[in-house]
């Protein structure tokens, strides 16, 4: 009958496997992202540790083995922190985190030939691991303002398994220079117990995460207009009340412009679709560029679109429609060899002054916005 560990190892075995393909083929679907090539290597490095744990003593000398499973779990835990650094875009250059690495090994290569010391040479690469781990944590736990829920998970998993890893490495150190067969049972104990339920609970929250990155992809693309790339009337709706309360709770004076490119279908007789296309494109990144970060330009259909600003006076909220109708009256849009010239019309209504809802004052600013058309276009008119 083999020893209860043999099984765990095994079943460790197996799971790197299928966490290495998993990663790899989340790799292949999830247009090539290295990070998640990154895990499914770590994964692959901790299937080459666990098959050398398996066969320990089968094909190497002892010492030989030891130095294989240190280097291989090192691997392993730099290979995850550079996904985990590549995914957050943290800038850890992966030379500093092999250069961590390096030291632990060539460190325990020291207490495993040159100073035999059992404690330092069977706490070394977990102590190491363990900073990896932490700083991984780190990493996730700091990539936005709001963390999502899976990456809360994960943060908090790999803090799990960098604690349990600590733990074992104070066992193994506390032998001191030689070997101390009770200490060596708690430390298996710990090793076999704490450290497999972390591993695992680790890598599902990564993939949890992962997946959790994809589904806010897809919302990002739902709500985005795939021409200009601004908001479309979906995602205008679903951010407009956020931060309409957002504004009013700091006291701005918030507005509401609906504006509409003027005789549009005219550009497109003469300049053809691609000439259209071209005029909404750079008209957006014209607008991105008069406007703040944090105000929303969406575009509501077509030529039209809408701007939801916040602005500390009433006056300068007043001011944007028009210095915006006159940068694009002055402005003419390269399109080849040819330049277009393009005026726009504007409604504006303020929001706060009247209790209304988003939908009511587009309604509201749509008038005037038909008000500014009718009245011979390229101008603005207040609600
Ligand atoms: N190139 C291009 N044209 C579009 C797009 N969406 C809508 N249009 C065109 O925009 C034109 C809008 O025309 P109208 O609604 O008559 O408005 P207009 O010509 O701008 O006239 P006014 O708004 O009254 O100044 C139509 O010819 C549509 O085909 C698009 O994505 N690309």
């Amino acid at each position: 009958m083999e020893s209860p560990f043999t099984y765990i190892l095994i079943t460790l075995f197996f799971s790197s496997i299928l966490l290495a393909i998993i990663f790899f083929m989340t790799w292949q679907t999830m247009g090539k992202q290295k990070y998640a090539l990154m895990f499914s290597l770590s994964f692959l490095a901790s299937t080459a540790l666990w098959a050398n744990t398996l066969f320990k003593s089968l094909f190497l000398s002892h010492n030989l083995y030891w130095m294989m499973g240190c280097t291989l779990s090192m691997l392993s835990v730099v290979l995850g922190t550079w996904g985990h650094c590549l995914r957050t875009k943290t800038p850890i250059p992966i030379s500093a985190l092999l250069s961590l690495a390096g030291l632990g090994i060539a460190l325990t290569f020291y207490f495993t030939y040159i100073d035999s010391f059992i404690g330092m040479q069977m706490s070394l690469y977990l102590l190491v691991d363990v900073i990896f781990l932490l700083i991984t944590s780190v990493v996730i736990i700091r990539h936005r303002k709001k963390s999502r829920p899976a990456e809360i998970g994960a943060s908090v998993m790999h803090f799990v398994f960098a604690i349990s890893l600590f733990i074992a490495a104070s066992i193994a150190l506390s032998q001191g220079r030689t070997m101390d067969v009770e200490l060596i049972k708690l430390y298996a104990v710990v090793n076999f117990t704490a450290l497999p339920a972390a591993y695992v609970g680790m890598s599902v929250f990564v993939i949890y995460m992962l997946a959790s990155d994809l589904a806010e992809e897809m919302k990002l693309l739902a709500m985005t207009d795939s021409l200009t790339q601004s908001l479309n009337r979906r995602g205008f709706y679903v951010h407009a009340k956020q931060q309409i309360l957002e504004l009013q709770k700091q006291q701005q004076h918030v507005c509401l412009i609906y504006w509409d490119i003027d005789k549009f279908k005219a550009i497109n007789d003469q300049y053809g679709h691609a000439g259209g296309d071209q005029v909404l494109i750079s008209i957006c990144q014209m607008i991105r560029q008069h406007i703040k970060k944090d105000d929303l330009l969406a575009r509501m259909g077509g030529e039209e679109f809408v701007i939801l600003i916040g602005r500390t006076g009433y006056d300068d909220a007043k001011n944007v429609a028009e210095r915006l109708r006159s940068m694009i009256n002055d402005t003419p849009i390269p399109f080849g060899e040819l330049h277009i010239n393009i005026t726009a019309s504007f409604g504006v209504v303020e929001l706060g002054s009247q209790d209304i809802s988003v939908e009511q004052a587009i309604n509201l600013a749509d008038n005037a916005l038909y008000k500014a058309k009718s009245s011979g276009r390229n101008n603005v008119v207040f609600s």
